[in-house]
């Protein structure tokens, strides 16, 4: 299938980026204006210098730029994107007096999120700073008691707590959040409030930007707008279930905030596959925007990823799969397929050929969070060698040590290949991609890769003995996956049934509708 090619005409401030490969690394002894605290942080992080895009985003933030403009960033996938927000957010609040949430940082999965927390909390604290977490799938009460303060109650004196929401404050400076937790929050938590946001971070920009989970963008942006003279009439826009909220934020709307009360909210959106589309960009409502990207292609992959291919048979895949894994020696790898459905098969019909000397697990949507949680910790401890995963792995994910990734089902999209791909070869690390490839499909992939500029792709050789020696065993192999998938079908056919007379659908019907 070609990828749909719109024609969409690119914003003028696009054409005109900052090309933050003409930036070099930086010592950090030589950052401008870093906060000594902040430096030993990073030195206890084992950072000794910034990276080309955290320093372009320093230049426009704590640097000359002075958050004046919101910024677009569009950098490879391992180039370090996080600490470039994460390090001046931090920077710039340090000087708070008065505790409120102020930073806001929304990712499209809970894992992310939590990676992404991990990075504020390694700095933060070092200039008095807390960092909460907002994600789906835990309990909401356990975080509202971590993110917001309840006063202390007098001796005596029993409080109407609906009385008591004036009084309660934010326990964090900086929240980071998935979209859904973060409605559920505005909605019906006390006290939460997003009036005194500044900087609102959108991660994985692309992803979430197709995420309209409750309207989550138009509410966040409403509830920190300001129209001056207007104010009223932000309030007749929310939803009613937020007619409770008294969270309009009093804003600037002008550049910077010269001349105002309280400064305008400063967004910074990040991607490697950076949207260009006018119609998209323009739901972040972005104020006199700034793109930052590395060198003229739309789409870069890492400086040190080497591509490969392996061309051969569907029936012959899982095959040249072993073969391949068993070449890299119980190296981290990641080997990802099309769907939820697929990754369940491929990672059941490995786990059959026995005596590998590896351990295989599954990571997809189709399992429960702490399940996935689990496994994503023994992969991270090298407890687990290969990971079989779905799309869902595919963004994001900074696993220290991985250094392949196999494409089992060829990515129709040069972004999937992209992001796939990306979790190898980090911040300056070699890697390698590996797809698995019919014949038929080998056009098709050369043209992909050409869209990243990358022209060399050469056939990776598994040994045909090593293929060959095997097919006894993957006959019984595919024989056992058959029972257990017919065993497994049947199983969901009566949860399916229970769940259908209790009148609601199972958690496993509802999990399979997402990657
Ligand atoms: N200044 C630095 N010095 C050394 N390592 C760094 C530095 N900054 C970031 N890293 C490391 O680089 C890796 C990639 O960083 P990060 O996850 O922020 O990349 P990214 O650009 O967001 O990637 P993706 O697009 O895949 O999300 C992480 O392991 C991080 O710890």
């Amino acid at each position: 299938m070609a990828e749909k090619q719109k024609k969409v005409p690119v914003l003028p401030w696009m054409r005109s980026p900052v090309d933050v490969s003409l930036l070099e690394q930086c010592p950090l002894g030589l950052v401008p204006c870093l906060d000594p605290r902040l430096m030993v942080a990073l030195q206890n992080m084992g950072f000794s210098s910034l990276f080309p895009v955290q320093m372009a985003v320093w230049q426009e933030t704590i640097g000359p730029g002075a958050f004046e403009r919101d910024l677009c960033v569009n950098s490879p996938t391992g180039s370090g994107k996080t600490l470039a927000y994460a390090l001046p957010i931090v920077q710039a609040l340090s000087a708070r007096a008065v505790k409120c949430l102020r930073a806001l940082v929304v990712l499209p999965t809970r894992d992310l999120a939590l990676q992404v927390k991990e990075v504020f909390s390694a700095i933060a604290p070092a200039v008095g700073l807390s960092v909460g977490l907002a994600v789906g799938q835990s309990s909401i009460a356990d975080e509202i008691s971590e993110l917001i303060k309840r006063p202390r109650l007098e001796a005596g004196i029993c409080y109407d707590p609906e009385d008591f929401s004036p009084g309660l404050q934010s326990s964090v400076d900086i929240l980071v959040a998935t979209p859904g937790r973060l409605i559920d929050h505005i909605n019906s938590t006390k006290g939460f409030t997003l009036e005194h946001l500044c900087y609102l971070v959108v991660d994985e920009t692309d992803r979430l930007l197709r995420e309209a989970y409750q309207s989550w963008l138009p509410t966040v942006l409403q509830l920190t707008r300001y129209d001056e003279g207007f104010f009223p009439r932000a309030h007749t826009f929310l939803p009613s279930s937020l007619g409770s909220l008294k969270t309009i934020r009093r804003s600037g709307v002008e550049r910077g905030f010269k001349g105002k009360p309280y400064p305008r909210l400063v967004k910074m959106v990040l991607s490697a596959t950076l949207t260009q589309d006018p119609s998209k960009l323009s739901q972040l409502d972005l104020h006199h925007p700034l793109f930052l990207t590395t060198g003229k292609r739309r789409y870069q992959l890492p400086e040190k990823l080497e591509s490969f291919k392996l061309i051969c048979e569907t029936k012959l895949k899982p095959l040249y799969l072993v073969a391949l894994l068993q070449k890299l020696e119980g190296e981290k790898c990641i080997v990802f397929t099309s769907s939820v459905e697929s990754t369940h098969r491929l990672c059941t019909l490995l786990n059959f050929f026995d005596d590998l000397p590896f351990k295989i697990k599954e990571y997809s949507g189709l399992q429960r969070q702490s399940v996935r949680s689990k496994t994503l910790k023994g992969f991270r401890e090298g407890e687990i060698q290969v990971l079989v995963s779905s799309d869902a792995m595919t963004r994001g994910m900074d696993v220290e040590g991985v250094k392949n990734v196999i494409n089992y089902d060829m990515p129709v999209y040069i972004k999937t290949y992209i992001h796939r791909a990306g979790r190898t070869a980090r911040a300056g690390q070699a890697g390698r991609c590996f797809t698995l490839l019919r014949k038929d499909e080998d056009k098709h992939f050369k043209k992909l890769l050409q869209k990243a500029d990358n022209n060399s792709c050469p056939v990776y050789a598994v040994p045909p003995s090593s293929v060959e020696s095997m097919h006894s065993i993957y006959t019984s192999a595919l024989e056992k996956l058959k029972e257990t998938v017919e065993m497994e079908a049947s199983q969901n056919r009566k949860v399916g049934f229970k769940s259908s007379r209790e009148g609601k659908s199972s958690e496993h019907t509802l999990q399979r509708n997402s990657s």
